[in-house]
């Protein structure tokens, strides 16, 4: 047993010609701040995608916890313990954000139906409790389509969250996020994760995150991981300079 939460051995994928995942090989351990860049077409998404059940692996394995998750669907992939956000949120939109983390939490449980989720006092404390850690008690009786592009995203990361993955990804989570509010919207993301032992891995291609946030750094290229290590020895990698942030002198 490595004690890794999730390892991922031999990942491969390509579209026709392209080789958009080569032998991708990563381990992480529990409550690890992981981060993965990389320019755009870098192979982050695929990754990501092959990770959570949206995209079929050519070869490879993934596991969670030792167990294969594999090519399970994304809902399975879910229940066992990966939670996932997107850079766009993906909420019901004429419902309570308390309403949505009810959804999730049924989605992330073990059955009942996801348009009539469980009203549970546990359920309903555990979404209030998830409001409230994001400061968003103020929204909870507000329908999500009417409320700010901020806090949407918050409530998007609040499902995620409410289920208690092991491992938590997030799509570029300060994307469309201005410049003012991607310290606040992360600080907020980080605070709600004290206490959990959820590892997070997040896309991003803002390297003051990244510095910020991080404890380690994936940098991609071509379908490759060609840097691994803590995000200074990183981001003063040549090889990352010149392929990834372009810094190099
Ligand atoms: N469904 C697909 N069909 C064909 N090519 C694809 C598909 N999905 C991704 N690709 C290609 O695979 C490569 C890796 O794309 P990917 O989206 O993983 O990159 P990325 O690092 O996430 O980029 P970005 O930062 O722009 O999101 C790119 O060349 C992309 O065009």
């Amino acid at each position: 047993m490595s004690g890794a939460v999730l390892e991922v051995k031999g990942l491969m994928k390509s579209f026709g010609a392209l080789v958009a995942a080569n032998n991708l090989n990563v381990e992480v351990m529990p409550a690890a701040r992981l981060s993965l860049i990389g320019s755009n077409g870098a192979g982050k998404t695929t990754f990501v995608n092959m990770v959570t059940g949206y995209l079929k692996p050519d070869a490879g394995q993934v596991k969670l916890d030792g167990k294969d998750i594999t090519r399970l669907p994304p809902r399975l992939i879910t229940r066992a313990g990966l939670g996932r956000s997107f850079q766009i949120p993906q909420l019901c939109e004429a419902m309570t954000p308390v309403d949505n983390i009810l959804v999730a939490l049924e989605i992330a449980g073990d059955g009942g139906s996801v348009f009539r989720p469980a009203r549970t006092k546990g359920s309903l404390d555990r979404a209030v409790e998830m409001l409230e850690r994001f400061g968003l008690e103020r929204y909870a009786g507000r329908p999500v389509n009417e409320l700010p592009g901020g806090v949407r995203k918050l409530i998007d990361i609040a499902m995620s969250l409410a289920s208690r993955p092991r491992v938590f990804l997030l799509d570029e989570p300060t994307s469309g996020v201005s410049t003012e509010e991607k310290f606040p919207l992360m600080d907020k993301v980080m605070a709600a994760l004290e206490g959990e032992r959820s590892a997070v891995i997040f896309v991003e291609h803002d390297m003051e995150i990244v510095t910020r946030y991080a404890d380690r750094v994936l940098a991609f290229y071509s379908g490759e991981i060609i840097a691994d290590d803590a995000p200074d020895e990183v981001l003063n990698d040549p090889a990352v300079q010149k392929y990834v942030t372009g810094t190099a002198r």
